[in-house]
């Protein structure tokens, strides 16, 4: 698949000499769900802003759909649809009026079929009329999608669409995002929720500190840094784990009455076998066993934490 918006080298320094972003390359799939994951103060936003223009990259190119973002902005732009973390300033102006603005302000040509579908698309066209400032909080998320895609983008960014909503709203927008990559357009989006990222994203990137640190399909990130675990529930408890069984990568819990083996479901050989003989040549019996992959949340934090 081409790459619908390819960074290179970017940096940002702000005025006060805070190094936001370090030498960050990246390419985002056209077509694609791409969740960008990293603590807070990591350099999300900065980039996020970088590419929709923005704030002024220190370093670096970034070009989307060919175009370059700094001698080619408006072309650049056009491309993009942005669905800000704050909300709005135009509270008295109706739902209506507030998008079909924000698509003149890209000088598309009027298309109140357009616009209409938008809003049907979002469930918003009920409320066409009612002024952003009696709308509740899901609503105006609404808006917000709504505005960003007024001038028929072909990249759509949310910056943490989901933060501060309840589950429903939070799936509505999840559905609506997966409707909306049916229709091509390539979505990135920022998240501090992992099971967001998990739930949505085709690949997913992470942040630290400036630095892109890895960009993986999710698939492959669960398994390729993902460790498995296998819990044994055990016939009799255990007070300590048998000397017999020290070259195993073995844990006690829950109050001696499982035994827990880490391993590396990558490995040709895991262990188990090996395992399991030793435990019966030591007398340790068990009644269940179960196996469990590690979520992306256990991974996001070992990756978050090895680069502190
Ligand atoms: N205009 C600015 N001037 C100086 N420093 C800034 C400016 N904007 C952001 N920063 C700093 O740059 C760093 C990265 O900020 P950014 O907003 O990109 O992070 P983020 O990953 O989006 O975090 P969050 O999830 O908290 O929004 C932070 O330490 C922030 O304080």
């Amino acid at each position: 698949m081409s790459p619908i918006i390819s960074i290179t080298g970017l940096a940002k320094t702000y005025a006060t000499g805070f190094q936001a972003l370090k030498s960050v390359d990246l390419e985002i799939e056209k077509g694609e769900i791409f969740a960008l994951l990293g603590p807070n103060g990591a350099g999300k936003t900065t980039l996020i802003s970088i590419v929709c223009g923005i704030v002024m990259p220190s370093e670096g190119t970034v070009t989307v759909g060919g175009h370059d973002i700094q001698s080619d902005f408006r072309a650049a732009r056009e491309m993009i649809g942005l669905v800000p973390q704050e909300l709005f300033t135009d509270h008295f102006e109706s739902v209506w009026a507030s998008v079909s603005y924000s698509r003149g302000l890209f000088g598309k040509k009027r298309d109140d079929a357009f616009v209409e579908k938008t809003l049907k698309d979002l469930s918003l066209w009920d409320k066409r009329d009612s002024k952003i400032l009696t709308l509740s909080g899901g609503m105006k998320r609404r808006v917000l999608i709504a505005k960003a895609l007024a001038h028929e983008p072909r990249v759509l960014f949310l910056d943490e669409p989901t933060a501060g909503v309840d589950v429903e709203l939070r799936r509505d927008m999840w559905a609506l995002v997966r409707k909306l990559r049916e229709t091509g357009v390539t979505i990135i989006l920022t998240t501090h929720y992992i099971e967001e990222a998990e739930e949505m994203a085709d690949r997913i990137g992470v942040i630290s500190k400036g630095e892109i640190i890895v960009v993986e399909k999710k698939a492959d990130l669960m398994t390729k840094l993902g460790r498995k675990e296998l819990r044994l529930a055990l016939q009799e408890p255990l007070s300590e784990i048998p000397t017999s069984l020290a070259g195993h990568q073995l844990e006690l819990g829950a109050e001696g009455s499982e035994l827990v083996y880490t391993y590396d479901a990558q490995r040709d050989r895991t262990g188990i076998t090996g395992l399991l003989t030793d435990l019966a040549a030591a007398g340790v019996h068990f009644r269940d066993l179960q196996t469990k992959q590690s979520s992306l949340e256990e991974i996001f934090v070992d990756l978050v934490k090895d680069k502190r």
